[in-house]
Parts: C-alpha cells; sequence; structure tokens
C-alpha cells in the first residue's frame, strides 16, 4: 500500500516547480538525503509534465497534490501520479479517486471533516493547516475519538518545529520547507538533499 511506503519514508516533500526539467535532478537530490518521495502541487502550468518526468523513476514515489476536481484528479493519474493529495475533503473527488484506483489522501481541518472523510473510506487524512490549528496538540486531541485515523500534518511545518510531529498518529510529516520553490528554480539541489537530511532526521524514526 502507498500508504505504507510513505510511513516508511515519513517526510513528504510538497514542491511547486516552475520548470519539469528540474524534476528528476530534484528526485535524486531528495533521495540521496534520505526522502525518495514529492508530492507535486499542481498550482503550476507545467506541474502534471514535472509528475510524469519521474513517475517511472526506480525507488521514488510521486503524487500529486493540491487536487481540488476531479478533472485534475484523472490528468494526474494519466501523468503516473500514485497517490494524490487535497487541501480539503470532497465527495465526489473521494469517487473518482475510488473509480481510478488512486489512494488519495483528502485534507480535513475539524474532526466533522475527520467524520465525513471515513464515511467515504479514508482512514489517512491530512491535517491542514497544520500549525495553525494547533500542531500536534490537535492530533493528540483528535486522536482520542479518532485512534485509528493517520494524520499528513501540513502547512507551518518547516525545521524548527518538525520534531513535534514524531507521534504515532502522524503516518508522515508535510512539508515545502525541504525543496522551496527558488531553490529548485535556482538548482540548488545539494541544499536541497542537505534540508531532506536534516528534516528526516528531526521527524526520527
Ligand atoms: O497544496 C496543497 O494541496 C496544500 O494543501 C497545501 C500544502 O500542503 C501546504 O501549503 C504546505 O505548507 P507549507 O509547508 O507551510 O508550505
Amino acid at each position: 500500500m502507498i500508504e505504507d511506503e510513505l510511513a516508511r519514508i515519513r517526510v513528504l516533500p510538497v514542491v511547486v516547480i516552475d520548470d519539469p526539467g528540474r524534476c528528476v535532478p530534484l528526485a535524486h537530490a531528495l533521495a540521496e538525503g534520505g526522502v525518495p518521495c514529492a508530492e507535486i502541487t499542481l498550482r503550476t502550468p507545467d506541474a502534471l509534465d514535472a509528475v510524469a518526468a519521474v513517475a517511472d523513476l526506480e525507488g521514488f514515489l510521486v503524487g500529486a497534490g493540491t487536487v481540488v476536481g476531479s478533472s485534475q484528479l484523472d490528468r494526474a493519474v494519466d501523468a503516473g501520479a500514485r497517490f494524490a493529495v487535497s487541501p480539503g475533503f470532497d465527495r465526489e473527488l473521494s469517487l473518482a479517486a475510488s473509480g481510478r484506483g488512486i489512494a488519495l489522501i483528502p485534507g480535513v481541518a475539524t474532526a466533522s471533516e475527520v467524520l465525513a472523510a471515513g464515511a467515504a473510506g479514508h482512514s489517512t487524512v491530512k491535517l491542514f493547516p497544520a500549525a495553525q490549528l494547533g500542531g500536534a496538540g490537535m492530533i493528540s486531541a483528535l486522536r482520542g475519538p479518532f485512534p485509528d485515523v493517520r494524520f499528513v500534518p501540513s502547512g507551518g511545518i518547516s525545521l524548527d518545529n518538525a520534531a513535534e510531529y514524531d507521534l504515532d498518529a502522524v503516518l508522515t510529516v508535510s512539508t515545502s520547507w525541504i525543496a522551496p520553490r527558488a531553490e529548485i528554480a535556482a538548482g540548488r539541489f545539494d541544499e536541497i538533499t542537505a534540508r531532506a537530511r536534516a528534516f528526516r532526521a528531526a521527524v526520527g524514526r
């Protein structure tokens, strides 16, 4: 299962990429830092080309992020995304993901949304925006009524606060801190490897 692979890596870099040509060196840089995966956000015109560029890279797990509609989800699957992440929960999107056989990690920010996502079959959810919602304290609070739910916190997480998310309820920690848009654009891949390594060490296990 994709969730198992994500849990093993424990860190999920969120990437905003302008030039798909940067994606292969980016993937190598992340893998070298011990983080062989990325969520490429569909926020830039060529994001799907970036997904396709690394879809067949051995040992690298690529997903599409900022998936907010079914047609985007279809295109992400066609480009080779192995999983999809959405900032929120939408039942239609969830059904589309099951239809296409792709793992979708929907976003939640409240207990009601955890319930709605659970009713649609999602036991792994993204907590977004994590830091603004209360960070690890919010996850521990939700863990009470939802002991079987695994969270992917995202939003406002950097090396400074990464360690607080080393919790059993956390599947993997999502952050754009590892591979900032400007560092990718400038081709500063050594810096990205160093950030991946440091962040991976901070979230433990
Ligand atoms: O694009 C999406 O699907 C999102 O829901 C948002 C991202 O996961 C966060 O923007 C990452 O947050 P930062 O690490 O604070 O940059």
